[in-house]
């Protein structure tokens, strides 16, 4: 649809200058699509009539009305016109604060629309400061009156009334090369409209009805396209087919046999999937979720074992340095004794070192190697990458991704997860994925117990810790700011460090953030994993990941500054060996109503999966897990989780569209496919990952 016209640059609407252009492109709109693609935020209904006499008890009016009087509040400069109205229900006084000029506007005895909000019955009258209004004219359609007037996000000095008429002018300038993009077939069965009146609808609607179809059929379009664009990538895996092989699992059941636990019945069930799909000669694209500490690590470990024994190699990617150095070290003592050559890559390797772990990558003589996005860097070239690991997907960009797989030759790849989402959600974000659920918890874990406890009685929780450290237990405590802020009255990890040391002056305390060196970093890191520590005070950058059996209580505090999905993995520290665990979330007296909620869903409940649809329905999908952060998904209309249902539809619709016709080549999809000849619609907004 938009082609040539509708990429006009948008100053060639008439009324827009240099200025008003610096204000449109903070909005992201440069060219005639973009700016009919600035969807409205809402609608206010001047549609509907709200007499005077509903004003005291909705708070608002939109109604025809005669003025009655003028006269003047105060006195001298300070006096400000009254203005009474009326209508068939009753008497209004607008007030007119700084716009005594209005006098000579809303002249006694004529007639005029008026949109009030934030009515109030004050003396003995009823009042509006805040109103809109235009004159009426007989048999004459008003300009911002009985209809859905758009409301739009702004910036700058633009104005809702200079948008609207830009828009509007665009619409009726080139609204005529909209063209549809939807196959006839799909707009008829579900009663959808053309893409040029869908447009005109979502900014001029009639009435509801009009919008509500305009919205859907808009919603369809976009949710369309994704799903098309993910159905082209599931067909491109499928026509790069592997050879089909059959992996020796000898020295991965030597493994699990020497562990010293057994392994879950979902751990179980994970492997399997996994050997089955590394076997098949379909590129594996497989997520495995799992809740903080139910194991996923370790089965991503034993899954790479049948790949290396085969003459592969694998990499495995953590979103922090921290954490890629923890895998690391597990994989190592895992894996050294049956011969397996591990090696850990990070930014921060002096060139020397680098130079010879490069060599020995490239000569295949590593065949497990760990690190962050270092691992793509472009002098890191594997002899035979043959499966990729990503640890935490949704904290790495798509472009990061990417790269790593185009280290191999079409390599395998799993993903992992402890922040499950939906399957519908996790289809739509990841395109054609497979997923193994981890469900069960290693035997012998209990529950943690979580204690909300308000700002003021540490005393209580300190004591409590007393008793935990001297059975030999280990503590974290964690704040939301590194150091001391002007702006934010806040406690802080540098002082509470310092606080604590003095509180529990018989016990070793250490300190981790981000800005604490890397090497100071890891060596509190193994002082504690090694017990040589006994309280761990940091940020959140011990979010993901780390572990420590024998650490049993997690102190958070100004726990409300956290989002649901970060608290449960804090928790998740905790609670990782046999002993009892306890989370102690201390809140200051600001909580908010959604704050409530995220410390009342912790206390309540320990499953990751409870919890993250629960903060689905607090943030919405934009927000979560760092969904936002990895930048690859902002719909201009769509919504994840409202239109769920939607999804599926055109989920179902493109993939059999793809099926019956896979170039594109019938007339029905001639506007698709003149559109994807140029470039996948909408790909600088969203891009599916897998
Ligand atoms: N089946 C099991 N029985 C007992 N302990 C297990 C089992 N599987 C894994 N563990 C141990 O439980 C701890 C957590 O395992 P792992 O790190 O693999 O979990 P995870 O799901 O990756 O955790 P996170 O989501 O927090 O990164 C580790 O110490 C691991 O050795």
């Amino acid at each position: 649809m938009f082609l040539n016209e509708l990429n006009y640059p948008v100053d060639r609407i008439k009324g827009i200058g240099t200025e008003t252009l610096k204000d449109l492109k903070n909005l992201g709109i440069l060219d005639i699509k973009s700016l009919l693609k600035h969807y409205p935020i809402r609608w206010e209904d001047r549609l509907t009539s709200s007499p005077i006499s509903s004003g005291k008890s909705t708070g608002f009016v939109n109604t025809l009305v005669k003025v009655i009087e003028h006269s003047y509040i105060g006195f001298g400069s300070k006096k400000t016109l009254k203005v009474l109205v009326q209508d068939k229900t009753g008497y209004l006084s607008l007030i007119c604060f700084g716009r005594n000029f209005l006098e000579k506007k809303l002249p006694i005895g004529e007639y005029f629309y008026i949109y009030g909000s934030n009515i109030q019955y004050k003396f003995s009258e009823l009042q509006c400061s805040s109103f809109e209004f235009e004159k009426y004219i007989p048999d004459t359609e008003p300009k911002q009156f009985n209809k859905l007037l758009p409301i739009y996000k702004l910036s700058g000095k633009l104005t809702q009334h200079n948008l609207r008429k830009f828009i509007y002018s665009s619409l009726v300038l080139y609204g005529e090369h909209v063209t549809t993009e939807l196959p006839r077939s799909i707009l008829d069965k579900y009663n959808l409209i053309d893409k040029n009146r869908a447009l005109e609808y979502i900014h001029f609607p009639m009435d509801h009805k009009i919008l509500s179809i305009a919205k859907k059929t808009l919603i369809y379009e976009e949710l369309f396209h994704l799903q098309l664009i993910t159905g082209k990538k599931v067909i491109n895996r499928d026509v790069k087919p592997k050879t089909k092989k059959q992996l020796s699992t000898k020295l991965q059941e030597r493994l699990i046999n020497k562990l010293p636990f057994d392994l879950t019945k979902d751990q179980k069930a994970a492997i399997e999937d996994i050997i089955r799909d590394l076997n098949s000669t379909k590129r594996m694209n497989r997520l495995v979720q799992g809740d903080v500490g139910s194991g996923k690590t370790l089965v991503a470990l034993l899954s790479a074992i049948p790949i290396i024994e085969s003459g592969g190699q694998v990499a495995l990617m953590a979103p922090t340095e921290l954490l890629a150095k923890q895998h690391s070290e597990k994989a190592y003592e895992l894996l050294h004794s049956v011969g397996i050559r591990t090696a850990f890559i990070s930014g921060n390797i002096k060139s020397s070192s680098r130079k010879i772990l490069l060599t020995e990558l490239e000569q295949g003589n590593i065949d497990l190697i760990i690190g962050t996005h270092a691992l793509f860097t472009q002098d890191v070239i594997y002899k035979k990458l043959d499966l990729i690991i990503v640890d935490e997907q949704h904290r790495f960009g798509v472009k990061q991704r990417m790269s790593l797989k185009d280290k191999g030759d079409n390599p395998d790849i799993l993903l992992m997860t402890a922040t499950p989402i939906p399957r519908t959600l996790t289809l739509t974000l990841f395109g054609d994925l497979d997923v193994s659920t981890i469900k069960t918890m290693p035997v012998g874990r209990k529950p943690i117990e979580t204690h909300l406890s308000r700002i003021g009685n540490e005393e209580k929780v300190y004591d409590f810790i007393f008793k935990e450290l001297i059975k030999g237990r280990q503590v974290y405590f964690v704040y939301p700011l590194i150091e001391q802020s002007e702006k934010m009255n806040l406690k802080d990890a540098q002082s509470m460090y310092e606080n604590l040391q003095k509180i529990f002056s018989s016990y070793k305390v250490a300190l981790i953030h981000s800005k604490v060196s890397e090497e100071d970093k890891e060596n509190s890191m193994n002082d504690f994993n090694s017990g040589k520590i006994d309280i761990l005070v940091a940020t959140s950058v011990v979010e993901v990941g780390v572990d420590v059996p024998n650490a049993t209580v997690m102190v958070i505090e100004h726990a409300e500054r956290f989002g649901l999905s970060a608290l449960h993995q804090l928790r998740g520290r905790v609670g990782r060996g046999n002993h009892q665990s306890y989370c102690f979330l201390i809140y200051s007296n600001l909580l908010t109503d959604d704050g409530k909620k995220r410390l009342m869903t912790m206390k309540n409940t320990n499953d990751g999966f409870i919890i993250s649809q629960e903060d689905l329905k607090l943030r919405g999908p934009g927000d979560i897990a760092g969904i936002k952060q990895s930048g690859f998904m902002q719909f201009s209309i769509a919504n994840l989780v409202r239109d769920i249902d939607i999804i599926e539809l055109a989920r179902e619709d493109a993939f059999k569209l793809l099926k019956d016709d896979p170039g594109l080549l019938s007339q029905e999809n001639s506007s698709l496919r003149e559109l994807y000849s140029v470039a996948p619609p909408f790909s600088s907004n969203f891009i599916t990952l897998g």
